[in-house]
């Protein structure tokens, strides 16, 4: 097997003890990008400039035009300063675009590594239409603030410090007045952002729940619709729709606000200078042009306080969508799962479990100390009524979870002391409700083996009688299935699950027994690909037939997390009420309709995470 491409941690993964403040880690996105930002900035700081100078050569011209000169040349500077500022524009508004585009693909990589990796624990907790919105729009929200939000604030700041500076040669009263206008709008405008930034949290919180609700409801589409359920789902998930959409009023109110303040600004700093400048005027204080160039400065602040507002508007909204990314970066992933482990080609190993206590986060012990050894190359079904453990043991040999307490061990060697890749290289797992892989019926069969030779994929088939699927397919293995493709039935699910696993040539095979759905006949050619790969593996199952139990080398009844009895089939129907009882209300009734037509020995719904 091929190992997949790593891509780079995270560039922002804060340790929990010291997490910077959302400024700084925007300004970590933005990091790796800051000579093509600084190149940004110059740009529009240019193209500032040019509109920065146009007064003074409107100025000029006024002047010239007063005194009965020629305003040629002055007019000539004034349409090249325009023609150039507006390239200028055109040309910074792409390469930022291009940057943004960049960081944004940069931050779903990230996000996308991590969440592929997140251990099993918190995405049991996690909704993932949650984990995918920080994906989706959380990042676009971080990318637009690391590029446009931060160049627009460092060109408003710089091109208003301009323009000051420059008022301020033409008259420093009138600057006194200017600055004493916009000191108070921008006091105005400090206690307006963070709201924003608070709303768009919100609103964001709000549309990851409407993805956690579809997400939910989608995957569960048919226990919606048999159970005439789709109003109660609405609901739910138009709770998560009114959320967002208040959060976006209230953003949107004060978006308004900023908008008007902004707006007002340059307004009453005109209509001020104009009272004050035009006094200065009839006194002789000042000449007419240059209160013209100065009101002209005045006009010309909008664009820098406009840059200003939407950069800091794009960045409040930034910040707030910093926190969910981030969180990603702290949510514990699985380090050791992207190294290529040796291929196995040992003897089947016994697998040991040795006093091993488990208890799921929040929860009373799960497993309470659990000892039984399942031998090498042997098949050992594991029994009992649902919710004694069974699942839970499977998770542990595979380090879903980490036990508590005791020892897994695979052939002799505590698997805490392997690396997870190692742990799920040796073993196959088949679950119970086994997906379709997105692709083709073959490339689901060489998921974890993309390299195996066609005739082990052809006795798969035959092992688990696709063959005849195959054969009966238009395009043969190379028919996509799943949500794209060719949709399967659930016994044909569950038998590409097994071919898949038997082309892994494991020294473990775990089987949470799928044969429920499977015909008569079918159900034989499961029970003989097993029988064959316990000639090679171990083979552990979760048993729910009687078929299965009657052939196991070894069953384990487990009750409340321990293990009650352990025996061969005869031995336990003899020794232990428990699994006489079993026996008694579902195997001997799958054993008078024929052995294979059984029904399960426990039934248990499909899990869904917990986190709602
Ligand atoms: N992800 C989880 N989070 C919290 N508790 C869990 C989780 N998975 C299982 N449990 C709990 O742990 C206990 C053992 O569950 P487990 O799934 O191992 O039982 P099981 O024997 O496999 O049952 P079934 O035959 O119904 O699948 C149960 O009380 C169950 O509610």
């Amino acid at each position: 097997m091929t190992a997949p491409p790593s891509p780079p941690p995270p560039a922002a993964a804060p340790s929990p003890a010291a997490q910077p403040g959302p400024l700084r880690v925007l300004f970590g996105y933005a990091r790796p990008h800051r000579l093509v930002l600084a190149a940004s900035l110059l740009l529009v700081l240019a193209a500032s400039v040019s509109g920065l100078v146009q007064p003074l050569v409107a100025q000029r011209v006024l002047e010239a035009l007063a005194a009965g000169d020629s305003a040629t040349g002055p007019i000539a500077w004034l349409a090249a300063l325009v023609v150039a500022g507006a390239g200028l524009t055109g040309l910074q508004s792409w390469w930022q675009q291009r940057t943004a585009e960049r960081v944004v693909r940069q931050v779903r990589r990230d996000l996308v590594f991590r969440l592929i990796r997140l251990r099993v624990p918190e995405l049991d907790r996690r909704a993932p239409g949650d984990l995918i919105a920080r994906v989706t729009s959380d990042s676009t929200l971080l990318q637009n603030a690391a590029t446009e939000g931060l160049v627009n604030v460092a060109n408003g700041t710089l091109s208003m410090a301009g323009a000051l500076v420059l008022m301020g040669t033409v008259h420093a009263g009138l600057l006194g007045v200017t600055v004493a206008v916009l000191g108070t709008v921008t006091a105005l405008l400090t206690v307006v952002l963070p709201r924003i930034r608070r709303a768009v949290s919100r609103a964001q919180e709000s549309v990851g729940a409407v993805g956690a609700a579809l997400d939910r409801t989608l995957g569960a589409a048919r226990t919606v619709k048999a159970n005439g359920a789709e109003a109660r789902e609405t609901a739910a998930a138009e709770e998560a729709i009114d959320g967002a959409y208040r959060a976006g009023l209230t953003g949107a109110r004060y978006a308004a606000w900023v908008r008007v303040l902004s707006g007002v600004s340059v307004q009453a700093a005109f209509l001020a200078v104009l009272g004050v400048g035009g006094a200065l005027v009839a006194s002789g204080e000042l000449t007419a042009p240059a209160l013209i160039a100065f009101l002209l400065y005045v006009f010309y602040l909008a664009g820098p306080i406009g840059s200003l507002v939407a950069g800091l508007g794009t960045l409040q909204l930034g910040l707030g969508a910093v926190g969910r990314v981030e969180e990603v970066g702290r949510m514990p992933v699985e380090e050791d799962v992207d190294h290529a482990p040796r291929p196995v080609q040992g003897p089947p190993p016994a697998v040991e479990f040795d006093d091993v206590r488990f208890s799921y986060p929040g929860r009373g012990p799960a497993l309470g100390g659990v000892s039984f050894t399942a031998p090498a190359g042997g098949q050992t079904a594991l029994v009992g009524l649902s919710g004694a453990g069974k699942t839970t043991t499977f998770a542990l040999l595979q380090r879903f979870y980490e036990p508590t307490a005791g020892r897994i061990r695979i052939g002799g060697v505590d698997i805490a002391e392997l690396g997870r890749a190692e742990v799920r290289r040796r073993i196959a797992y088949v679950e119970q409700d086994a997906p379709v892989m997105a692709g083709t019926l073959e490339e689901n069969l060489r998921y974890a083996e993309p390299d195996a030779p066609p005739e082990d994929i052809a006795e798969a088939l035959r092992l688990t009688r696709l063959d005849a699927l195959v054969a009966r397919l238009p395009e043969g293995l190379r028919t996509p299935v799943g949500s794209r493709g060719v949709t399967l039935s659930g016994g044909e699910r569950q038998r590409l699950a097994i071919a898949r696993a038997l082309l892994r040539r494991p020294e473990v095979l775990l089987l949470d027994e799928a044969t429920a759905q499977l015909d008569a006949r079918n159900e034989q050619a499961l029970r003989e690909a097993v029988d064959s790969a316990a000639r090679r593996c171990t083979v552990i199952l979760i048993a729910h037939r009687l078929s299965t139990v009657t052939g196991a080398d070894r069953i384990v009844v487990l009750e409340h997390g321990r293990v009650r009895a352990v025996g061969g089939h005869q031995e336990l129907v003899a020794s232990d009420a428990l699994y006489r009882e079993l026996a008694a209300s579902q195997l001997l009734v799958g054993e008078e309709d024929g052995g294979p037509g059984a029904p399960p020995l426990s039934r248990r719904p499909a899990r869904r995470p917990s986190a709602g």
